[in-house]
């Protein structure tokens, strides 16, 4: 398999050719519903960069505002160029890659075709599903990194659903996207799947931007470099895994218990509260 140049790490490799991700004050609202306010968030390549909260902190909407689903405010800027305002077809051309949470292959056609269509934008439907004798480089790579190599004239439809998220993730990869926007790749998966995509995030993380959506803790604790953490629609915490399980802020919101496997029910109370406080740090920081 596809070793890459170096790891994922905490803080990403910043240098003259990096790519970044960088959002400033986006808001995104729902008829007057603040779904996501003021996010400030950079990442930069090569930093694996988990998103958590809970249930209806914004995750979602947030990558939905950068890849152009929802209408937003403020600004997303990939590697200088400003994504917020763009259709969702000019973010994809820009190289920003979303999956879903569940994945969306073509079911009857086979890997091969999966990503030859991935990666074919511009030809002609007969074309990309006549069989090819050899693969594009870029699609043999993207097999070999996700491990389907061995599957690639099967039917997506006959992948186990860890496979399937594997596929979808390659398809952002023959597509060349250097930003890549997971929503909670893990979810309903093995955990031999998991220790599996989790290597698959490392192979991939190391010279891309990718911030993964996720309620898995223990899947966080083992893959992320840093990690962000929503709540009420705002940024309550921002640091390595460390860092942010030690804040008392996201302990207030996860109960004092984020440390202990999957999400434990929410306070709202706790979130109110949380987010507040950190509202009124802003404010205070602002005078
Ligand atoms: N299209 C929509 N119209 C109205 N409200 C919406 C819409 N999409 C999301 N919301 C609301 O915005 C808030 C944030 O939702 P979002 O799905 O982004 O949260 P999330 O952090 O991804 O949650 P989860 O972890 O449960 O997926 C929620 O209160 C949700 O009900």
């Amino acid at each position: 398999m596809t070793t890459p140049a170096h790891e994922p790490k905490a803080g990403g490799n910043a240098g003259m050719d990096s790519e970044y991700l960088e959002i400033r004050g986006l808001c995104v609202s729902f008829d007057g519903f603040k779904a996501v306010t003021d996010v400030d968030l950079t990442v930069l390549q090569g930093d694996l960069r988990f998103l958590i909260g809970p249930n209806g902190a914004g995750k979602t909407t947030l990558i939905d505002a950068i890849t152009g689903l929802v209408p937003a405010t403020g600004s997303a800027q990939k590697s200088g160029s400003e994504l917020i305002g763009r259709k969702v077809h000019q973010i994809a051309r820009l190289g920003v890659g979303r999956t879903f949470q569940t994945a969306s292959v073509f079911e009857q056609l086979t890997v091969l075709q999966n990503l030859d269509i991935a990666a074919g934008s511009g030809r002609s439907a007969l074309t990309l599903l006549r069989r090819r004798k050899s693969a594009l480089p870029a699609i043999e790579e993207a097999l070999e990194t996700t491990g389907l190599t061995a599957l690639r004239d099967k039917p997506a439809g006959v992948l186990a659903h860890g496979q399937k998220q594997w596929l979808e993730i390659g398809m952002l990869l023959v597509q060349n996207a250097s930003v890549l926007l997971l929503d909670e790749p893990v979810a309903g998966m093995s955990h031999e799947e998991r220790e599996e995509t989790g290597n698959l995030l490392r192979r991939i993380g190391g010279d891309r931007v990718v911030i993964v959506v996720e309620h898995d803790m223990d899947f966080m604790r083992a893959f992320a470099t840093s990690v962000t953490v929503l709540a009420g629609g705002r940024v309550l915490s921002e640091g390595t895994v460390e860092e942010v399980q030690a804040d008392p802020k996201v302990q207030a919101v996860y109960l004092g218990t984020a440390a202990a496997g999957d999400l434990p029910p929410v306070d709202a109370d706790a979130i109110a509260e949380a987010t507040e406080a950190v509202s009124t740090t802003d404010l205070e920081e602002a005078r």
